[in-house]
């Protein structure tokens, strides 16, 4: 059977691919870009014969018909390595979980330990060859595909290919079925309003990022606002090696910042794992040879990343407690988003030689619900909140008042350090905080 005739005999309509999955059975739907929607539209429209059928995902963007049409999750159960504003919402409403992860390893839980009966993913159209590119979202998807009983692939023509990099891709041989549909348009993020807070914040970065260096950035406004104000910079020769590929490097690309030349590893290249952002970034991902995909296990091991010099890691949270734990994915009992890959780029960022790793954050956010200022640096971390970095990992904190650096300090030089970047408005009842901990000093200058 020669690619065409295999492809053709693969061909089924969505309605007929999903009819393998049986009650009970564990669904994949896998991250971001590559979720399915004509599959997940065709599986929803099963609701009336299947019960407990369990999804896993992540990052979705639009909604998930499994989940709106069941709202008793007595068919569907849908749960999330890493929650979307749209994921947040469906945990506030009951119905969604969240996996807990560090991102790194979503390729080796896959391997080792998870079952999967059917994996469903969108991918760009069969190459010459028989291949189907992961387009933008590489992350764990050649490590869910080999774990699962049954692979349906999901075409849609508006997925660009990225060429090169590692599990890239599948062929056509290691898959059971191809649905085509009317290749709806991609879900975009839209770049974040930057603000004076912001702006701050990022100046104090900048001044840590000299020529060469290797940038990457989290997700949230405040990252995209350094690399905004890279674009801008007289900075050169700087390379990327990130996780999420979001428009900042498009925009730092552009301006000629970004050249991957002076990279110790994969120069020439810059590197990423999955890819949101605008209509312009997807097309210009398409084909672009400055580009490689890899898996997350690649991407975000701190050994690996780390092997490139000066690389300068910035990344955003919630909140901090004055012994420099930091939680970048709860809200108490409310998961926000989750760990994903910033834990890994905090080691790898301190682990390069010259290299920095930056959480960034305001040092006020205004609660929603009473209108209220309040610090986002605590005492504490409110109860039943989650520690993403451990305060032995710590590095650089910053804030619109400055920049703490944390790594190797003893308690009471940190509480100092931390309580001169809260806003001054609540810096007296840190202090009183700070002291009931025991870890005050007398001597300690008065900030
Ligand atoms: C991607 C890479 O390359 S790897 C490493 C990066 N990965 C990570 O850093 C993972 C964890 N970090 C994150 O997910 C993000 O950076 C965040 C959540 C910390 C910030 O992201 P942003 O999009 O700027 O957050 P945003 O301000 O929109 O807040 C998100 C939600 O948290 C809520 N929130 C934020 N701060 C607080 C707070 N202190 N208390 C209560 N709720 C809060 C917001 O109200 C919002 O909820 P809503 O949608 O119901 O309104
Ligand atoms: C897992 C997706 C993004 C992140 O690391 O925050």
């Amino acid at each position: 059977m020669n690619l065409l005739q295999e492809y053709r005999s693969k061909l089924v309509s969505a309605e007929k691919a999903v009819k393998v999955i049986k009650a009970g059975d564990w669904v994949d739907y896998n991250f971001v870009l590559s979720q399915p929607v004509l599959l997940d539209k065709a599986l929803a429209a099963r609701k009336d014969e299947l019960r407990d059928v369990k999804i896993r995902g992540g990052m979705r963007l639009t909604p998930l018909e499994v989940v709106e049409i069941d709202p008793n999750r007595e068919h569907f159960c849908y749960n999330s390595w890493h929650f979307s504003a749209y994921e947040r919402q469906l945990s506030d409403r009951g119905l969604c979980n969240y996996i807990p992860m560090i991102y790194r390893n979503m390729p080796l839980f896959y391997r080792k330990s998870l079952e999967v009966d059917v994996a469903m993913f969108t991918v760009a159209p069969m190459s010459s060859d028989g291949y189907f590119n992961f387009s933008l979202t590489n992350s764990a998807s050649k490590a869910i595909a080999e774990q699962a009983k049954i692979v349906i692939l999901e075409i849609n023509k508006q997925l660009p290919v990225i060429t090169g990099g590692q599990e890239e891709g599948i062929h056509i041989r290691e898959i059971d079925y191809i649905v085509e549909g009317d290749n709806p348009e991609l879900p975009v993020i839209n770049p974040v309003q930057v603000s004076d807070t912001d702006k701050k914040i990022a100046q104090f970065i900048m001044r840590e990022i000299k020529d060469g260096s290797t940038i990457q950035l989290g997700v949230g406004a405040l990252p995209n606002a350094v690399g905004t104000m890279i674009a801008e910079s007289d900075l050169k020769n700087l390379g990327m090696h990130t996780e999420m590929l979001v428009d900042a490097y498009m925009t730092m690309t552009r301006a000629g910042k970004i050249t991957n030349t002076l990279k110790n590893i994969n120069k020439g290249k810059g590197v990423f794992s999955f890819c949101a952002g605008s209509k312009d970034l997807y097309e210009w991902t398409n084909d672009n040879p400055a580009l490689i995909s890899v898996p997350i296990d690649y991407a975000n091991d701190p050994h690996t990343m780390a092997k490139n010099d000066n690389l300068v890691t910035i990344n955003n949270c919630v909140e901090v407690d004055i012994l420099g734990q930091v939680t970048a994915e709860t809200a108490g009992s409310r998961q926000l988003s989750g760990t994903g890959g910033q834990l890994d780029f905090l080691t790898g960022g301190y682990l390069s030689q010259g290299g920095k790793s930056f959480i960034c954050f305001t040092s006020t956010f205004t609660d929603k619900r009473t209108g209220q200022m309040k610090s986002r640096v605590l005492k504490n971390l409110p109860l039943s909140s989650v520690v993403t970095n451990p305060r032995t990992q710590a590095h650089y904190l910053v804030t619109e008042w400055g920049v703490a650096d944390l790594a190797g300090r003893s308690t009471w030089e940190r509480a100092e350090r931390i309580i001169n970047i809260a806003h001054p408005a609540f810096r007296e009842d840190l202090i009183r905080a700070a002291e009931q901990l025991g870890i005050w000093r007398q001597s300690n200058k008065h900030l």
